[in-house]
């Protein structure tokens, strides 16, 4: 299997006025094409901070990040956004949809931004939709939608471009169980299909469903289980 991610030594230091807060202190992990990682861990230990890292959102303080071979460290302003474009897809608790914008347009903005055809964007939508069952609602705007349904038109839009990397933060912290259930299973079916996810969760239910699960503490990692391969 190819490693999608190394981070060695990764620490986030925020710095507000006089207090610093030391939010990840000397992370290391190693990705695999293919991997379900579950992060977890009590609040304020750091996992979205190393979500935003993972997703350049966020520069970690000092240390390495190598995505798909290339040393993010090196990328100005520009390379990085192009990177993040092409390899990483991002959902987030809130959805982060635009209201202004139909389902449709929604999922192609990646797409927009990379410049791609009329006709590419169009057939790659629909393929991305179709995937999360959301065929029907390509009109619709996201408020006339139900979370569930949000989230999953979310999805399709992270997935959109064809990312290495899916990204998810609390993907089920805003819904109701029947409809987080059906985002982890939605989630673990793409995962199935070849989809490398790194997922922070709360929820001790979904985390244990992901094939390798990291505990973070005070910015540390705590534990790390691995499902055994049969
Ligand atoms: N922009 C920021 N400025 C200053 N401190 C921050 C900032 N973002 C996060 N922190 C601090 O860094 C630490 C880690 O925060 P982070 O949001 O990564 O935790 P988390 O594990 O995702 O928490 P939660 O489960 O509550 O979302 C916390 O102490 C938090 O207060």
């Amino acid at each position: 299997m190819k490693t999608l991610v190394t981070i060695n030594n990764i620490n986030k230091i925020y710095q507000q006025g006089q207090v610093n807060t030391h939010a990840l202190q000397d992370v290391s992990l190693q990705i695999q094409e293919g991997e379900f990682i579950a992060i977890s861990g009590p609040s304020g230990c750091g996992k979205s901070t190393l979500l935003s890292i993972l997703g350049l959102l966020d520069t970690a303080s000092d240390g390495q990040y190598v995505l798909a071979d290339i040393d993010t460290k090196t990328l100005n302003v520009d390379q990085r956004s192009q990177v993040r474009n092409k390899h990483i897809g991002y959902v987030f608790q809130s959805f982060n949809l635009i209201d202004s914008l139909t389902v449709f347009e929604n999922v192609a903005l990646p797409l927009e931004h990379r410049g791609a055809s009329k006709k590419d964007i169009k057939s790659a939508v629909e393929k991305q939709l179709a995937a999360v069952n959301m065929t029907g609602r390509l009109d619709h705007t996201p408020s006339q939608l139900s979370g569930g349904q949000q989230q999953r038109v979310a999805i399709a839009r992270a997935l959109v471009g064809e990312p290495d990397l899916l990204l998810v933060d609390e993907p089920t912290g805003n819904l109701d169980s029947q409809n987080g259930d059906a985002v982890m299973q939605l989630l673990l079916e793409l995962n199935r299909q070849g989809t490398t996810i790194v997922m922070v969760t709360h929820d001790e239910r979904y985390s244990r469903m992901a094939k390798r699960q990291i505990r973070l503490f005070d910015g540390k990692v705590l534990v790390e289980q691995q499902e055994a391969v049969a």
